[in-house]
């Protein structure tokens, strides 16, 4: 298996490309399942995920084309052609390399009247339960079974009459699917307390350029108005605001100066606002922003929450870069009652970071050292790797395919901005 060794130290300065967002990407494909015409996406990420996810779909008979797309390029187009679907069944070998897998539930439901999907299991961050997507589909008329670690949910009369739901904790994952079934409903849906990350206001985008008729888009109360068919559309993946949010504190560690090139200030604000009372220096424009690490870091406290809160697959990278920060910070992680593993593995390197239950308290230190770490999940890879950038010495970071999962070439982008970083086989 593949390792990337890090050897720290060097200031990171010049312009990192942002590539499309994985998590607009992983609710963006599914749609493609609600029309019989194409769908083309552009700017989707090169990703394990995204590979991961296109299996699946030409597990139900849709086509796949990746278009153009040098091998050197970020990024790529792709067109799915759900003409005819030839099965409705989301097998467990397929779902449990992947959570959103389960994405595929709602739209496959709206449109060939039935899902079987497997219950994609717990994972590292947390339970992760899927207990309110089947609660909002329920709410519209779906009818649903749990059998032998399977969901099966039938639309009766083949058609989901709609309806509403409040949902009593915000899910990304959950409004999502619930938007995905309710744009076919025969009547109008209403959803509460809906999710409004940046990803969902790209899925309402390209639901609406399919000819979907949704009220509310970007607030927490959303309308869908259902209507017969939607029609093909080509739409560009917005681009990833924890992949820059990721790099930025990747610069801000090293005292570098980088232009992350496409990231998107608005879609970020949460993450900009914190690494601003860090003392980064933060310029937007509207094709990017430029980071830069003029002085010492400062401590300071964050809380996830859902947006427009602090995103928590910005929390490990962000507790990274705090350990090497004048005094202390304390973190609390809202979101995932398990999303503190890169903790003793940053403490390997000499950070000094105690948890109780979900809050982190990180006592800053002016030296992390090079240690051989191991990755337990994406997010935590990445502090590994922040934390590395500016370690003395080597860093070993294992267990890549996380990282794989959800950054686009890691090692090249932070190569353009000279990090002395490499991708080996394992001996
Ligand atoms: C592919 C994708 O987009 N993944 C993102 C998505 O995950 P995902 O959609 O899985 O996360 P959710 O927003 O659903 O999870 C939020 C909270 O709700 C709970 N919950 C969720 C669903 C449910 O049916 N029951 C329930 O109790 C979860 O356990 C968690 O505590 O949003 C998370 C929160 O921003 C991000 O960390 C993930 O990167
Ligand atoms: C937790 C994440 O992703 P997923 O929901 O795909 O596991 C993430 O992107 O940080």
């Amino acid at each position: 298996m593949d390792k990337l060794v890090i050897r720290g130290g060097n200031r990171l300065v010049g312009t990192i490309p942002i590539s499309g967002a994985k998590n607009a990407a992983l609710t963006l494909i599914p749609c493609a399942l609600l029309t019989d015409e194409p769908v083309t996406l552009r700017n989707l990420p090169r990703l394990a995920d995204i590979d991961g996810f296109q299996h699946l779909m030409t597990q139900f008979g849709v086509s796949v084309a990746i278009q153009g797309g040098r091998p050197e390029d970020f990024g790529r187009v792709v067109t799915y052609e759900a003409t005819r679907l030839t099965s409705t069944v989301a097998p467990y070998d397929l779902v449990r390399k992947m959570r959103a897998s389960i994405l595929v539930l709602g739209p496959m439901l709206a449109r060939a009247g039935e899902a079987t999907v497997s219950m994609p299991g717990g994972c590292a961050i947390g339970n992760r339960p899927i207990d309110l997507h089947l609660k909002a589909l329920e709410a519209f008329g779906a009818e649903i079974e749990l059998a032998q670690g399977y969901v099966k949910a039938v639309a009766p009369g083949g058609r989901l009459p709609g309806g509403e739901f409040d949902f009593p904790v915000v899910s990304v994952g959950a409004t999502e699917n619930a938007l995905m079934a309710a744009v076919l409903a025969k009547g109008t849906s209403k959803l509460f307390n809906a999710a409004r990350e940046p990803e969902i206001v790209d899925l309402c985008n390209l639901l609406v350029a399919m000819g979907a008729e949704i009220e509310g888009i970007g607030t927490s109360d959303l309308v869908i108005h259902g209507v017969d068919r939607l029609h093909g559309a080509t739409y560009r993946v917005m681009s990833d605001r924890i992949e820059a949010g990721s790099y930025a504190c990747a610069a801000a560690i090293t005292g570098g100066d980088v232009r992350l090139e496409g990231a998107s200030a608005h879609d970020m604000a949460s993450t900009i606002h914190a690494l601003r009372n860090i003392g980064i220096e933060i310029d937007e424009d509207k094709n990017g922003i430029n980071v830069r690490a003029p002085g010492p870091l400062k401590a300071t406290n964050l809380t996830t929450a859902p947006y427009p809160g602090l995103a928590t697959d910005m929390q490990a990278q962000l507790m990274a870069l705090l350990c090497k920060a004048e005094g202390t910070s304390v973190l609390k992680e809202t979101i995932f009652e398990n999303r503190y593993m890169h903790v003793p593995e940053l403490n390997r390197m000499g950070a000094n970071i105690e948890t109780e239950g979900r809050t982190a308290i990180v006592k800053g230190t002016d030296v992390l050292t090079g240690a051989e770490v191991m990755a337990t999940d994406l997010r935590a890879s990445m502090s590994l790797v922040i934390a590395g950038l500016a370690a003395e010495g080597e860093t070993t970071v294992r267990r890549l395919y996380h990282l794989d999962r959800g950054y686009e070439r890691l090692e090249e982008k932070l190569q353009l901005v000279g990090a002395d970083i490499e991708r080996v086989g394992d001996d």
